[in-house]
């Protein structure tokens, strides 16, 4: 049994059912999903927007108003304890049992599950395999570097092949390039892992690589939901557009977007009868590779790409005064609901 298991990691869990929740915290969070076995489901938004909310809802840590339904299954009426729900979880507050080694760590959701223990050590130990850290299985937390003890803790969510895996910035803290690399480990078992995983991140580069989904949560409600192309072309927040680098403007029922490499920025008031500009103050100038990136005040916040060179000559410093214009033709213009 133990050698087939090693060699044969076991995929996760039996294909499960959807997800289907209307999860409403009081105050905090009134969304509504639903996803698909299989779907990866990126969670991004600003700072209290209530991601990890949504996340400890689903998990039963947060007591919800609502329903939450798994594979057909109510997790709320009854409530279910969260050790009966079918679920994995990476939570930035909720570490490795520091008094665990690596191992016993990715066993213990399984033998919590009734696994016997050979069995349960077997599949921790291939998981471990999978992540290339199975030399460090008897190694305690404390001697585990950060990237290290992330995928440990990623393994020991996976392991019992949840129905639910739930994952909170799971690369926060770590070096870019361990980032990187445990990045892309994630998107080949997220490849082939059964269930439903959602992802909160602050990160474009995550939702854009591993998520099949994206859902944006703006002040507790759900802003928007598409692919992460269709987001990330039309987004319909401030906060994405920032996050994909663009500008975004609402105009009655539309939405317009356009690149910050589309504006012109000038002293005077742009001749002609350029329909799209605004007269603002410089609030940041940052490098921004060959270029310069203004951040600028008019009346909301866009930001336009110029040279060094025309950076120093019109003296874009912080609280210059500036116009912006773009060209209709650079302006891609979306309505306000999906359709
Ligand atoms: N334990 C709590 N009790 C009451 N309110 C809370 C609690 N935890 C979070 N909140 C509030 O709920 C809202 C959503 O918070 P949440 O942590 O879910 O946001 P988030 O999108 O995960 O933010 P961040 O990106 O900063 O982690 C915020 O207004 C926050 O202040």
């Amino acid at each position: 049994m133990a050698d087939d298991a090693v060699s044969a990691p076991p995929r996760p869990g039996p294909t499960p059912g959807g997800l289907v929740a209307d999860v409403r915290v009081p105050g905090r969070l009134d969304a509504h999903l639903e996803a698909t076995p299989g779907e990866v489901i990126a969670v991004i938004g600003p700072n209290g927007a209530g991601k990890t909310t949504l996340l400890r809802a689903l998990a039963g840590l947060v007591p919800v108003e609502g329903a939450v339904e798994v594979d057909g299954a109510s997790w709320t009426d009854p409530p279910r304890l969260v050790r009966e729900r079918s679920l994995g979880f990476v939570f930035q507050d909720q570490s490795l049992f520091p008094h665990l080694s690596a191992v016993d760590n990715v066993a213990f959701g399984l033998r919590s599950r009734g696994t016997p223990r050979a069995e349960a050590e077997a599949t921790a130990h291939a998981w471990l395999d999978r992540f290339g850290i199975d030399d460090l299985a008897g190694r305690r937390p404390r001697e585990l570097s950060g990237g290290q003890a992330q995928r440990v803790a990623i393994a020991r969510a996976l392991a019992a092949g949840p129905d639910l895996l739930l994952l909170d910035e799971p690369f926060a803290g770590l070096d870019v390039g361990v980032a990187t690399a445990l990045r892309l480990e994630l998107s080949r078992h997220l490849a082939s892992y059964a269930g439903i995983a959602l992802l909160v991140t602050h990160d474009a580069l995550d939702a854009l690589t591993l998520a099949d989904t994206v859902l944006v949560l703006d002040a507790g409600r759900v802003a928007q939901t598409g692919t992460p192309q269709d987001v990330a072309a039309r987004p319909r927040t401030d906060h994405v557009a920032r996050l994909v680098g663009l500008n975004v403007i609402r105009e009655d029922d539309v939405f317009r977007s356009f690149s910050p490499s589309a504006v012109t920025v000038s002293a005077a008031r742009p001749e002609g009868s350029a329909r799209h500009r605004w007269q603002g103050r410089v609030v940041s100038a940052a490098p921004h590779g060959d270029a310069v990136r203004l951040l600028v005040d008019a009346g909301q916040e866009l930001i336009a790409d110029v040279t060094p060179a025309a950076t120093s000559e019109m003296g874009l410093v912080p609280g210059a005064e500036v116009w912006l214009s773009v060209k209709e033709t650079a302006v891609q213009t979306y309505a306000h609901r999906n359709p």
